[in-house]
Parts: structure tokens; C-alpha cells; sequence
């Protein structure tokens, strides 16, 4: 005798009785084993699906957990430390992009004035990662948590903000160099325009909202042919990718600081050099190449003309950046709301006096006591200007900025950091 449950729900078709009642019976029979049959295979499929989900963001949380280096109670501890202040007055510092050129420069001076830094970076391939790693221990040594994540990582911005109420954040994570736009224009995208607006998303939720002076670049004015550049020259009319993903990132910062509130500063750098500087920058890539006997390439602009930049060592830079920061003044917003207005500035930190590039091989042949094999060509069209120079004017008012270091000086602070990082101390014949 079938139970009530075999009955109602035959397992199989065959096992269905219908040598038992009337035809009623039977069609009732049969629609509701029909229906059931579906509702199994329903069942089926909704398990199925279920377990795929739930399989995929297992796989997900997984290789997240695997391959992300931030979360958990030690590593908030570790991000809390660093944020620590310990002078009167001190800020607690969010710098983007710590273990890039002037990222590092930049931590260790706050960190050695007594505030709290906190470092992200990406760690990225754009050039050699072993030295933003060797960047990171310097840091490390100093006190300077370095966490490794991505800008476009809201997740991961969100916790740092709750983790430590930052008062300021110094944004200079970017995707670097004129010339390399051509070869990966979306990197520029990727780093420059959503990184920085995930960024400033983050920024103008916190409570309370930090003050924001970020990395723009002397590339934004382009073909501007007055000199030299004042920040109330025009910027529309870019060279490269690069120029015009910084130029967006000026208009970008001004819509979160009209809308929300946000205090930001925007700083057009020119032409940053100095110890643990960036590879790809021509003054880094000529050592290298002279150092090992290789050929250098000097553009050269229209009518034969050698180009020239307002060349600005490390240092100078650092000062400006703190400076920025000292200044900012406070985001008025709280919870993504304005409350009042904040301020919006934008400074030129150059040397204001260019250098050709052609004197600035001249330097470096005397201060690695080797002659360059130069290879003289016309300028590709590639992103560069010819030539730029800073008025800074704006930066002097607002701050007393002023640079003290020339081409001279700085490249031989840079070549003796160069030889003894690459090991040519050791080697006979150099310095
Ligand atoms: O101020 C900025 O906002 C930018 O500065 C920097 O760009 P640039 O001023 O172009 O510096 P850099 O590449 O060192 O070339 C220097 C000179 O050497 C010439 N140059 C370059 C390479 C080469 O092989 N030959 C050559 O003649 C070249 O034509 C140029 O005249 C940063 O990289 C950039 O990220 C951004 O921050």
C-alpha cells in the first residue's frame, strides 16, 4: 500500500497507479503529478542557480581575501598607528600614490613634523615596482604604513575613512608621463578620471569631510604660448591624453567643491626630479643610458629649437605641498551635504627658471663624469610642449612659496642618490 506522500508525489513517472479510481481521479492524478514533476524541476533549477551564485561569490570573496592586502583587526591597528598625530595641531593625511616619486617625499616630511600619514598605492608596472617597493620600506622604516589597494577600490577608501577620520587627503596617485598616453590612453582614464572621482565620492561622504589638495600638472596649459604660465592663463587647449585627463580633473574637483563643499587645492607641478625619482622621466632614463654607454634621444622643436622646462627639484615640491595642506582651509559638508562654501585654489609650484634640455645633459655629463652619445631628432608628435615656465605668484601670496633649488644642485643631490641606489659607488672609475 503506497503511502499519501508516494501517492501525491510519485518519484517516478512509472510508479504513477492508474488502475486505481476513475478517470476524474486519474486526470487529477496526472495534472497534479505533471504539476509536481515541474515544481521538482523548479526546485531544481532555483537550487542550482542558488548554488552557482553563492559558488561564484565564494570564488569572488575568495580570491579577493587571497590577493587583497588590507582588512582585519591587525591591519587597522597598523592603519590607525600611522595615523597617528603627534605634534599640537596636526593633521592626519591620506596620501594617494605614497609609494610613487613625490608620494614618498612627500609622507616622510609629514611624517617627520609630526602628523599622521597613512599611504595607498596600486604598486602598479607603469615602471620598475621593485623601487616604489623600495620606496615603501624607506617609508615603512619611518613610521609610514603604505596599504596596498586601488583607487577605484570604494570598499577599501570607505574603510580607511572608518577606520581614521582624516582631516586631509594629499592626492597624488595618478597615472604619470606625457608620451606613454599614446600607448595606453585608458590608464589615464582609469587612474586620472574614475580613481579620482571614487575618490572625491568617498571624500564628500565622510564625516567629517577632508580637505583635498591633489596632484595636477604644468601639461594642462598646453599650447598656451605666453610666458610664463599664470594660472589665469588658458587651459583648454591640451597637448596630450595626460593634460587632458589633469585639465578634467581641475573641473572635476570644482563641481565636488561647488556641490558638496569640499576644500580643494590643485597643484600644477613642473617637471619634478630628484633622489628616488621616476625612471620614465628623461633626466632618470639619460643616467641610466649614459652610466651604461647607450644613446640618448634629444628632441628637438620647431626651426631647429632645443626644448626647454621649468625643471623643479623634489624638495621645493615637498614645500609646496605642505604648504597647500597647511592652507587649505576645512571642507564645510558633512554626510554629502555643503554647508557653506570652501575654498577652490589652484597653484603653479615651478622653479620659474627653465633649463634646455640639452644644458641639462651637459649637467649630468659632468656630474657622472661621462660624455652622453647624443641622438639630436626632431620632435615627434607626441604630447610634449616645447617649453614651460612657471609664474608662481599665487603660491608666493598664499603661502610664501619660493624654491631654492636650482638644476645645478638638484641633479647632483639626484646622481649621487642614483649611484649609490644602483650600486656604481662600488665600481671603479665613478665618483
Ligand atoms: O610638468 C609636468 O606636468 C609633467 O612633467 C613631466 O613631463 P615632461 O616635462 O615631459 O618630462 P620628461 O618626460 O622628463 O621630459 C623632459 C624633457 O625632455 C625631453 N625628452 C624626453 C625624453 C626623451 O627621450 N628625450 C627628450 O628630449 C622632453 O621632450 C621634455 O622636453 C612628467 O613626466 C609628467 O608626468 C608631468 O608631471
Amino acid at each position: 500500500m503506497p503511502s499519501l506522500e508516494e501517492e501525491l508525489f510519485p518519484s517516478t513517472p512509472g510508479k504513477f497507479k492508474i488502475d486505481r479510481g476513475q478517470s476524474m481521479n486519474r486526470q487529477f492524478h496526472r495534472y497534479f503529478a505533471s504539476t509536481s514533476t515541474m515544481f521538482l524541476w523548479a526546485l531544481f533549477l532555483i537550487a542550482l542557480t542558488a548554488s552557482y551564485l553563492s559558488f561564484q561569490s565564494f570564488v569572488d570573496s575568495g580570491s579577493r581575501c587571497f590577493s587583497a592586502s588590507w582588512g582585519g583587526i591587525q591591519w587597522e591597528k597598523q592603519v590607525r598607528n600611522s595615523a597617528q598625530i603627534h605634534r599640537s595641531g596636526g593633521m592626519s593625511v591620506l596620501v594617494t600614490g605614497a609609494a610613487g616619486f613625490v608620494g614618498t617625499h612627500v609622507s616622510l616630511a609629514l611624517k617627520k613634523r609630526g602628523d599622521g600619514v597613512v599611504g595607498l598605492d596600486n604598486f602598479n608596472n607603469y615602471y620598475d615596482p621593485s623601487l616604489k617597493r623600495a620606496r615603501r620600506s624607506l617609508l615603512n622604516s619611518h613610521g609610514v604604513f603604505v596599504v596596498e589597494g586601488d583607487l577605484n577600490d570604494v570598499k577599501l577608501l570607505a574603510k580607511l575613512f572608518d577606520v581614521v577620520a582624516f582631516t586631509h587627503v594629499m592626492h597624488l596617485a595618478a597615472q604619470a608621463g606625457v608620451r606613454y598616453a599614446m600607448e595606453n590612453p585608458n590608464s589615464y582614464v582609469h587612474s586620472n578620471i574614475a580613481g579620482l572621482v571614487t575618490l572625491l565620492e568617498v571624500c564628500k561622504s565622510a564625516n567629517p569631510q577632508p580637505a583635498i589638495v591633489w596632484a595636477s600638472s604644468s601639461s594642462v596649459y598646453g599650447l598656451n604660448d605666453k610666458v610664463p604660465f599664470s594660472e589665469a592663463d588658458r587651459t583648454d587647449q591640451p597637448a596630450s591624453l595626460y593634460a587632458a585627463t589633469k585639465k578634467a580633473g581641475e573641473e572635476i574637483t570644482h563641481t565636488y567643491n561647488h556641490i558638496y563643499g569640499l576644500s580643494i587645492t590643485g597643484l600644477r607641478f613642473f617637471t619634478v626630479y630628484g633622489p628616488w625619482g621616476r625612471p620614465d622621466m628623461a633626466y632618470f632614463s639619460f643616467t641610466r643610458n649614459i652610466l651604461q654607454g647607450k644613446p640618448i634621444t634629444l628632441y628637438r622643436g620647431k626651426n631647429r629649437a632645443d626644448l626647454a622646462r621649468d625643471f623643479t627639484y623634489i624638495d621645493d615640491i615637498v614645500k609646496g605641498c605642505l604648504g597647500s595642506l597647511d592652507t587649505s582651509g576645512k571642507s564645510t559638508g558633512s554626510g554629502g551635504k555643503k554647508k557653506g562654501n570652501a575654498p577652490y585654489r589652484i597653484f603653479n609650484l615651478g622653479n620659474t627658471s627653465p633649463v634646455k634640455v640639452p644644458e641639462l645633459v651637459n649637467i649630468l655629463e659632468r656630474h657622472l663624469k661621462v660624455k652622453a652619445k647624443r641622438n639630436i631628432i626632431d620632435m615627434p608628435g607626441n604630447g610634449d610642449v616645447p617649453f614651460t615656465h612657471a609664474n608662481i605668484s599665487y603660491a608666493q601670496r598664499a603661502f610664501g612659496y619660493k624654491p631654492t633649488t636650482d638644476l645645478q644642485t638638484g641633479l647632483k643631490k639626484f646622481v649621487r642618490w642614483y649611484l649609490s641606489y644602483y650600486g656604481y659607488n662600488n665600481r671603479k672609475g665613478l665618483q
